[in-house]
């Protein structure tokens, strides 16, 4: 997601790769070879958009074939029977092809992984049934012959035009799809492929995301349905079956899924590849197996994969070294974090049963803005689960919770987000493939929208909203101590610098309300002073914090105020002072006359959880 680095000479060799390939007409390329080229590009679409909702999204929506033909399909009619307009025919292959995208991935809106893949597969089985039920218009079995040469206002797009118009469109959506990829669509693309949950405490509705993705993907398979119905100038529905999808796939996997150009080196290793080949026909599937499991078992990421990580590990090497030569740099103790409008959280009557299990049972408490609330209470006293009510992941059976003066309780976990609540979790989720600087920004996804479109097209509003993240990140970064790490992969860090990442993710977005669950657990004493330091500066800025742990001794040192839980139900609230003397607390954690100074449970769970780490 790191934008704007490194692009300038990657956009340069792009554009003259595509110069020299546009140009190959004048260069005395034969009739065969601009075809070969052609084909390339058509495949290379098709594996673009499969990349992008498998390789970025993580969807296994694999119905890029029922996408492609719809493309196709829709060309041939318009051209034979409507209009013979290459402009009209690309846009309705391209509506064509996304609502055929969009209605192929909907089952992954409720079922996952590779339910999906099978029935998205299975519509490939249909795609003749179909063309043949609508024979009359789209030549049935025998195919859809008589498909004009491509005209643009009338004007036949002869001698080389239509090759060139192939290519160009097929760079600008290269181009467009690195601008997605490369971005906080990109990076919100990739969070919801590692973790829905994540995606949803950032803000952005995992359902939604995913109908974008699916839609996205559809658009290169539908402009390559057009190029492929006036290539041939004939259609079968015998060309849009198993093997062509197989051939997509193995070029996605051998290229790299997650990557942009992966799809053009696959696309010419499965069409080029072939042709110097000549037993190829007749071990065409054995061929295609062997490319996919050379893909998929050797190569992490494809052949494009290769290269990136190459290059990534000679940048994270000189920055890493770069991180660890003052280790005392920047600990950001200096440095404040951002003032926010910090919101009254009150919680009412909470009540949450899982089955016969009443694990939350009539919970009321108040958190106030520039103070830190603590809720403690032995494991499974409901600590989480009222973390989970409060964030929208759990509805409750009974109460409301309210921020200011908006009640949030019934709200989806997203929607929670975006009125401004954060939130970390017990195991730090951090995806891979982010740096630090772009992990922090994926704090801002839900509550500083950016369009697709301005995205997409590089459009002023995208500049700005860059600027703002950047000096966003760069604010908490240094206020965190986190701004040597910017630049390194995030999923690497040790344990306590994840913890506050995740704390600078949580407060990207100028959350009013920040719930942090057991994040002292696993770090040693160091850390947990960084980690005072950074709650202190939270309770400064204005946010009202909730903090779960079972660190007795953190709780006494930074919190205003404590919530004691015990089998669902509050048994206490006060001051750390109130709480620490509180017979009915104390012989809730340690038996009759003990002092808290921290709990036994804590010492087994984060000598557990290291060992885990280990
Ligand atoms: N998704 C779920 N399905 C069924 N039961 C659940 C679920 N989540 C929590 N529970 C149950 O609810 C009760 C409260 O669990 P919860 O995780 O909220 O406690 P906790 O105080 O956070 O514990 P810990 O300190 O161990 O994290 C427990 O009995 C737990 O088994």
């Amino acid at each position: 997601m790191t934008q704007g680095t490194a692009v300038r000479p990657l956009a340069g060799a792009w554009a003259v790769a595509v110069g020299l390939i546009i140009a190959l007409p004048w260069l005395g390329a034969s009739g065969a070879t601009l075809r070969l080229v052609t084909l390339v590009a058509i495949l290379a679409l098709v594996v673009s958009g499969l990349n992008l909702t498998l390789g970025y999204a993580g969807e296994l929506a694999l119905a890029q074939v029922p996408i492609y033909a719809a493309g196709a399909y829709a060309t041939g009619y318009l051209a034979t029977a409507v209009i013979n307009d290459l402009l009209v025919a690309m846009a309705a292959s391209v509506l064509v092809a996304v609502l055929v995208g969009v209605v192929t991935g909907l089952p992954g809106l409720r079922l996952g992984g590779w339910t999906l893949a099978i029935t998205s597969f299975f519509v490939v089985l249909l795609i003749p049934s179909i063309v043949n039920a609508f024979g009359d218009r789209l030549g049935g079995y025998e195919g859809m012959i008589g498909i004009p040469a491509p005209a643009v206002f009338g004007i036949d797009l002869d001698g080389p035009a239509f090759y060139v118009v192939v290519i160009a469109v097929t760079a600008l959506w290269f181009v467009i799809f690195r601008n997605i990829a490369v971005s906080r669509h990109g990076a919100s693309l990739l969070v919801l492929k590692q973790s829905p949950i994540l995606a949803a405490a950032v803000g952005t509705s995992p359902h939604g995301t995913k109908i974008v993705a699916y839609a996205i993907g559809a658009v290169p398979a539908g402009i390559a349905g057009c190029f492929a119905a006036y290539v041939d100038a004939y259609l079968s529905p015998l060309t849009f079956g198993l093997e062509l999808s197989i051939i997509i796939l193995a070029a996605g996997i051998l290229g790299g899924p997650t990557s942009v150009y992966g799809a053009i080196i696959g696309a010419a290793i499965m069409q080029i590849g072939p042709l110097r080949v000549t037993v190829f026909d007749k071990y065409a599937l054995v061929a295609y197996g062997v490319f996919l499991i050379i893909g998929g078992l050797l190569l992490r990421n494809g052949l494009a994969g290769v290269t990136t990580r190459l290059v990534g590990r000679l940048k994270v090497r000189r920055r890493r070294e770069a991180a660890t030569a003052d280790p005392h740099a920047a600990d950001g103790t200096a440095v404040d974090l951002p003032a926010v409008d910090g919101q009254p959280l009150a919680v009412r009557g909470v009540t949450k049963r899982f089955g016969g299990n009443l694990a939350v049972d009539g919970v009321s408490f108040d958190a106030l803005p520039g103070q830190i609330t603590a809720l403690v209470g032995p494991n499974g006293s409901g600590k989480t689960t009222i973390m989970n009510l409060i964030s929208g992941y759990y509805s409750a059976d009974a109460g409301t919770v309210t921020l200011g003066d908006r009640v949030v309780s019934g709200l989806p976990a997203h929607r929670v987000a975006r009125r401004g609540v954060g939130r970390t979790f017990q195991t730090p989720l951090i995806p891979q493939g982010l740096t630090v600087a772009d992990t922090i920004i994926t704090g801002r996804l839900g509550s500083h929208p950016v369009s697709l479109l301005a995205t997409a097209l590089r459009l002023p509003r995208h500049w700005k909203a860059l600027a703002e993240e950047r000096r966003g990140s760069r604010e908490i970064m240094r206020a965190l101590g986190l701004d040597r790490y910017a630049d390194l992969p995030a999923a690497e860090l040790a344990l306590g610098t994840r913890r506050l990442l995740e704390l600078g993710r949580a407060i990207a977005g100028g959350s009013a309300l920040v719930l942090l669950d057991e994040v002292a657990s696993g770090l040693d004493e160091e850390d947990i002073q960084g980690l005072v330091r950074v709650l202190t500066k939270m309770r400064a800025a204005g946010v009202t914090v909730v903090l779960v742990e079972h660190n007795f001794s953190l709780v006494k040192a930074v919190a205003d105020s404590i919530v004691v839980l015990a089998e669902g139900q509050v048994i206490a609230t006060g001051t750390p002072a109130q709480i620490a003397a509180d017979p009915t607390v104390v012989r809730t954690y340690l038996g009759a006359g003990g002092e808290i100074t921290g709990t036994r449970v804590t010492a087994e769970r984060t000598a557990g959880e290291k060992a885990g780490q280990a």
